[in-house]
């Protein structure tokens, strides 16, 4: 009983909000896995490739063909020429606001024709440069392609355009009682195809796992302008290769996601979320062993936080932690379809991990404005380090019992040349989350942390990007996850796909010719 009065002493926090965050950015070479890196300089910029420029008979084209929907009023451009990190910014004279397939399609075929660069652009929310122009590329918006297309109530399959807010699917399924099977911080702005397109992650993947998986089916307008239709509508599908996963994570480079079905996961009736404080990170990796264990199939979410990442929160968004102060907290979620049940499993799974002092302390929230400040807490991080000064962000898979070390040795490695150096993540997906904060943009810091990263991560063999993708400013980091083999495989898939390398160019694909 006294643990469970323990848990009862939540606290209000404030509300989460959007976040955004300057960045530079940063590319280097490495051209194998084992040799010594080409480095071409952490500032490097790609050249420009050899794409017409756009005429004042292409306008004359798309404006026919878009009519108040070609925009070329540089005021509206402004803001879709920069990433929403404010670290990449392209100079783009055209902005395409299709409404359908058949739209998106003409448009590819002409500029196909007249070798035109394409960058697609979703709700621009992304980390790693992918979303905008990088020299004058059009900019191809899927904001009007909003429109839900079907759901089926039995099986929970929505069918919508590419350009539906993932917040609005969100509200539009638990109006029938599914819910969508991700869910981000930047939900209110993300667009569901430019999700796909970086095969985001976020915070519900250790439940309903990627969306390799809970992609049912696409269409995809190709580079010369042919309509995929892979919009199946079936959970299982043995019939040859499975397209669509060629566009899932290929962030634009291969084809534009149009339209997407997906399979909805019937909504939880009792959700918990708990917010618990650990003394070690190996305290946190055994909680988490018998979390898995006792809550089973409610566990829906078990993210975690450190001391720094509590107290850029409080500093800068002025959250307030409601439980005593620790080295690291974790978030856990439970949702399933019976609260007596779903209580009891979490409250006997609180009482084991604080009696045997692996959790020193921590609180139960089971209503809504509880459960949304204390994910707010962990949400809102990524906003309260843009407040921190320029923000170095590393988005590592790592073998679980090694993913805080890279961050206890960074802060070794760098000393007091960083103003702070953050993890968080989700421990449920093995994904870190390392930030490394200074009070302005500082050359001889990033030379510190990078190639150390990538080469500490190589080390033991995790990925460079968990959930970002590489995009324009981690593509040249590719090598230090996978084979040259595999590369060059990645760029005969792209010549046959867009052989003039009009879809989202510079992003991605490495700069080197191998
Ligand atoms: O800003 C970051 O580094 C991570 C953003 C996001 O993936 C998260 O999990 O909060
Ligand atoms: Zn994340």
């Amino acid at each position: 009983m006294a643990v469970f009065q323990r848990f009862q002493r939540l606290q209000t926090v404030q509300l989460a909000a959007r976040w955004l965050k300057p960045q530079t950015c940063n590319k280097a070479v490495h051209k194998t896995v084992t040799e010594t890196a080409d480095r071409r300089g952490h500032d490097a910029a790609p050249t420009r490739r050899p794409f017409s420029r756009v005429t004042t008979e292409d306008i004359g084209f798309f404006s026919e063909l878009l009519p108040g929907r070609t925009v070329t009023d540089p005021d509206v451009l402004e803001a879709c020429n920069v990433d929403w990190l404010k670290s990449v910014k392209g100079s783009s004279e055209v902005l395409l606001r299709p409404q359908t397939t058949e739209e998106v399609s003409r448009i590819l075929r002409y500029c196909n024709e007249r070798n035109l660069a394409i960058s697609p652009q979703g709700g621009n929310t992304g980390l790693v440069g992918g979303s905008v122009p990088v020299f004058d590329e059009i900019i191809l918006s899927t904001a009007l392609m909003n429109k839900i297309l079907a759901f089926d109530g039995l099986s929970g399959i929505l069918t919508c355009q590419a350009g539906c807010v993932l917040e609005n699917l969100s509200q539009y399924v638990e109006e029938r009682d599914f819910v969508m099977p991700l869910d981000l911080g930047a939900k209110g702005s993300c667009h569901i195809g430019g999700n796909v397109s970086t095969n985001a992650g976020g915070l519900r993947l250790l439940r309903y796992g990627s969306l390799r998986g809970t992609v049912l089916g696409l269409k995809v307008v190709l580079a010369d302008g042919r309509i995929l239709d892979c919009l199946a509508k079936l959970r299982k599908d043995n019939t040859g290769y499975d397209m669509k996963q060629l566009f899932i994570g290929s962030e634009g480079t291969l084809g534009v996601i149009t339209a997407v079905s997906i399979l909805c996961p019937r909504k939880p009736k009792s959700v918990n979320v708990a917010l618990l404080g650990c003394s070690s990170f190996q305290n946190l990796l055994e909680t988490f062993q018998i979390c898995r264990g006792m809550l089973g199939e409610i566990l829906s979410a078990f993210e975690f936080l450190d001391a720094s990442c509590m107290s850029l929160v409080e500093k800068h968004l002025k959250l307030i932690n409601p439980i005593t102060e620790s080295p690291f907290y974790i978030v856990i979620e439970t949702a399933g379809s019976n609260s007596a049940h779903d209580e009891e499993k979490l409250h006997s799974f609180l009482e084991k991990v604080m009696a045997s002092s692996l959790v020193a302390d921590g609180t139960v929230a089971t209503d809504d404005a509880k459960i949304k400040a204390l994910w707010s807490i962990r949400e809102r991080i990524t906003e309260a380090l843009r407040h921190d000064g320029y923000t170095y962000k590393y988005d590592i898979s790592l073998p679980l019992e090694k993913i805080y070390d890279l961050v206890t040795d960074m802060r070794a490695h760098l000393g007091n040349r960083a103003r702070n150096i953050v993890g968080y993540g989700h421990v449920g997906d093995g994904n870190l989350h390392l930030n490394v904060t200074s009070p302005a943009k500082d050359a001889a810091l990033l030379a510190a942390i990078e190639p150390y990263v990538y080469e500490w991560t190589q080390k033991w063999r995790g990925s460079v990007s968990a959930e970002h993708g590489l995009g324009l400013k981690k593509r040249n980091y590719i090598y230090y996850s996978k084979s040259p083999e595999a590369v060059r495989l990645m760029k005969d898939f792209k010549t046959m796909l867009d052989p003039k390398g009009i879809l989202n160019p510079y992003k991605t694909l490495p700069d080197d010719g191998c």
